[in-house]
């Protein structure tokens, strides 16, 4: 069974009186364990598509299902407490909460699910260490670099061990070597621990570093690649 099974998935956006259609039909399958990139030009529905397998917003038609199960069979409640158990999210601004040090940004996650702090500070510590950041656990975000606040985002979305992680353009911020370096991470960890992974990026030259990607133009899939 796929991990994700999206069919005829569309999504429209009421934008004043004109309905925009940013996704007009996708069929995606992806396997537990893959490491897929969603690229395209702006405008394309990459955002609309990871927020919807994300669970973050609802099609307008179309049926999307993790583990075979029906998104739109689950209610607000359902979606959230299935989005916290099984999806991690990477996100391009990083959204790292500016008072809190590293490892704080990265225990948030567990402490919301009930865990006990000491517990959530051990797997914090862990995660951030398997993302190279052991020296800077007491750092707050002001003080680290662009890729060392990427690093920090994405041990928060590993923390929980998530089925998916769903990073939405995660070095769109950053210069193209640190942006090399986080794919390359993102792909150890993808490797190491079979957590799969969905990014989408503009960023062409990402695409020679990963095994699946997915085209999209105008909320269409135009071409799929697999190296
Ligand atoms: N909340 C919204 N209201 C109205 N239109 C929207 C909304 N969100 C997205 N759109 C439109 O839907 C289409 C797809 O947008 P989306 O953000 O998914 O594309 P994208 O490929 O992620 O673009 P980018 O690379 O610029 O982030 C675009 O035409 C966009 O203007």
């Amino acid at each position: 069974m796929p991990l994700i099974e999206t069919r005829r998935l569309k999504k429209n956006y009421q934008l004043g009186k004109a309905l925009v259609p940013a996704l007009r039909g996708v069929d995606l399958i992806v396997e537990e364990g893959e490491f897929v990139a969603v690229w395209g030009p702006s405008g394309s529905g990459k955002s609309t598509l990871l927020n919807l397998i994300g669970t973050i917003d609802t099609p307008s038609s179309g049926n999307i299902s993790l583990k075979g199960r029906d998104l739109n069979e689950f209610d607000d409640n359902g979606l959230s407490e299935l989005r916290n158990q099984s999806i991690g999210f990477v996100f391009q601004s990083f959204n790292l909460v500016p008072v809190f040090n590293a490892l704080e940004n990265v225990m948030l996650p567990l402490q919301i699910k009930g865990d006990k702090a000491g517990s959530a500070r051990e797997k914090a510590a862990q995660r951030l260490t398997q993302v190279g950041l052991s020296d800077f656990f007491a750092h707050r975000p002001d003080s680290l670099s662009g890729g060392q606040r990427q690093r920090v985002a994405i041990a928060r979305a590993l923390v929980t061990d998530p089925s998916l992680v769903i990073a939405d353009e995660p070095t769109a911020n950053l210069d193209s070597q640190t942006s090399a370096e986080i794919i390359e991470l993102m792909q150890k960890l993808n490797q190491d621990q079979k957590t799969t992974f969905i990014f989408s990026t503009h960023d062409q030259r990402l695409l020679n570093r990963v095994k699946r990607s997915v085209r999209l133009i105008d909320g269409r899939i135009a071409q799929e690649e697999v190296y």
